[in-house]
């Protein structure tokens, strides 16, 4: 059995739509179909999402809201007469999205995270119907039914692992399950989504609750590429790589699958296979626990995020100070903080955040909370930061990788702020300035892939 996930570009209109079915009828290994939310038809356009989010903030903020209800409605309205869905299908669907404002909801952060979340609850529903209609053994299932339950964070949920033995109920149906991406239910029933771009991750864990034999995630590109192809024209397509990469890759940067939809896979050992909706025959790539070592490759990829910030901090003798780092890490955890990477000199630490955690007030009250603890002599937070990441299961036993990328970065004249090597074996992260990010993604290609 499959779980085939389909993202918002392939669900984006009815002729997206189409394709989707046809993939679906050509194997009937393919029993769970996991559905984000309509995505951009057009470079420029709005993901359904966006507009919904748009449509929670004018409610919290009681603005008029009739444009971006029309603007959601005609996206469900395009898809649902391209297969000439009855309108009393449809109706419940437009009412639904009318009505969003009219649930009760604990505060606005569980109201952001309904009005998200039906992004993918409605498409799920028409996309069945669709199904359904077009003589497919098809039925929605909603995530509470499917029992996954997660935590009770409104926009950033995690699995609670006693879901898989409720999901894995679910193995061997007869029937077409057509679920919902990103979202399912706390411990109260009330909807939380997981981050952004998680519809992926609830594909892995359907796959993994019913010990599926594949996951096929289904986008817009042919394979994962050596670098996000928005860089390098036609770069070199990754045919195989291992979990571990993937995840490194996608945790800095390749969005074209999501960091967090990886440990299931991993926990249930479940191969990915990432492919194209609109050429289905291509292999695609395969994410999977081991492969066959290339030779001529010691990367596989290249990739890098701006999405993070640092704290500088630099006081003499500070690598004699006891307890130095459990002060700063208390005062982290008690403001929900969570640090990516600390590395250190003798007199010096930085402290590498997801910049999305800070606000400029927080950013502020760390300072002098920290300031107030330890006695700094200089500290102060840099958004200027980027992270590059050089990652390939291949490199482990490889001399001169370190220095042909700093080479490649210097002769670009890109500064290293931060190099971290040895953490992971099967990768070396830099940290360098947003602005050379780009053109130091390009240069580490040039280097081991031209
Ligand atoms: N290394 C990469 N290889 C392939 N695609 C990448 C890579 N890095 C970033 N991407 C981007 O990821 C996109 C697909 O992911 P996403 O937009 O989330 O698709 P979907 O809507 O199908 O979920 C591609 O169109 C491409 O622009
Ligand atoms: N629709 C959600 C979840 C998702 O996974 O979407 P996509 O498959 O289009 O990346 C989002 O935009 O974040």
């Amino acid at each position: 059995m499959k779980v085939i996930k389909f993202g918002g570009s392939s669900l984006a209109s009815s002729t997206q739509l189409q394709k989707v079915l046809s993939i679906v009828e050509a194997d009937d290994q393919r029993k769970y179909v996991i559905v984000s939310a309509p995505g951009k038809r057009f470079d420029g356009d709005t993901k359904v999402t966006d507009l919904l989010i748009q449509y929670a903030r004018q409610t919290i903020h009681h603005q008029d809201t009739t444009a971006v209800v029309q603007a959601i409605i005609e996206r469900y309205a395009e898809i649902g007469h391209g297969f000439n869905v009855a309108e009393d299908q449809l109706t419940p669907i437009f009412e639904t999205i009318r009505n969003l404002p009219n649930q009760t909801y604990a505060d606005n952060t569980y109201l952001m995270a309904t009005f998200k979340a039906h992004g993918e609850r409605l498409n799920a529903q028409l996309v069945a119907a669709v199904f359904q209609q077009s003589g497919l053994n098809a039925r929605y299932l909603d995530p509470k039914d499917a029992g996954m339950v997660v935590t009770d964070v409104p926009d950033d949920a995690q699995i609670i692992a006693s879901s898989y033995d409720q999901l894995a109920r679910w193995a061997d149906t007869d029937q077409i399950l057509v679920i919902p991406g990103f979202f399912a239910y706390n411990r109260n029933g009330q909807i939380c989504t997981f981050s952004r771009g998680g519809s992926d991750i609830t594909g892995a864990i359907v796959a993994r609750g019913v010990h599926a034999d594949l996951y096929e995630n289904f986008t817009d590109v042919d394979a994962i590429y050596a670098v996000n192809p928005s860089l390098v024209e036609q770069p070199a397509a990754i045919s195989e790589m291992t979990f571990r990469e993937m995840r490194e890759l996608s945790y800095a940067g390749f969005s074209v699958f999501h960091d967090e939809a990886l440990i299931p896979a991993i926990q249930g050992d479940i191969t990915v296979n990432v492919k194209n909706t609109n050429h289905p025959e291509a292999p695609g790539t395969l994410i999977k626990s081991t492969r066959e070592p290339n030779p001529h490759y010691p990367v596989t990829g290249i990739a890098s995020s701006s999405s993070f910030c640092s704290l500088y901090l630099r006081k003499y003798l500070l690598n004699k100070e006891v307890g130095l780092g459990r002060k700063i890490l208390t005062i982290l955890e008690t403001h929900h903080i969570s640090y990516e990477h600390m590395p250190s000199g003798i007199d010096d630490l930085t402290i590498i955040f997801d910049e999305h955690q800070l606000t400029p007030e927080l950013e502020k009250t760390l300072v002098a909370e920290i300031s107030a603890a330890i006695h700094p002599d200089e500290i102060y937070f840099t958004h200027d930061y980027s992270i590059l990441m050089l990652v390939g299961e291949s490199m482990r036993n490889r001399v001169g990788i370190m220095s042909r990328a700093a080479t490649a970065l210097a002769d670009h004249n890109i500064k290293l702020i931060m190099v971290n090597q040895g953490a992971s074996e099967i990768s070396i992260m830099f940290g360098i300035h947003d602005r050379d990010a780009d053109q130091a993604v390009v240069a580490l290609y040039d280097e081991f892939f031209k």
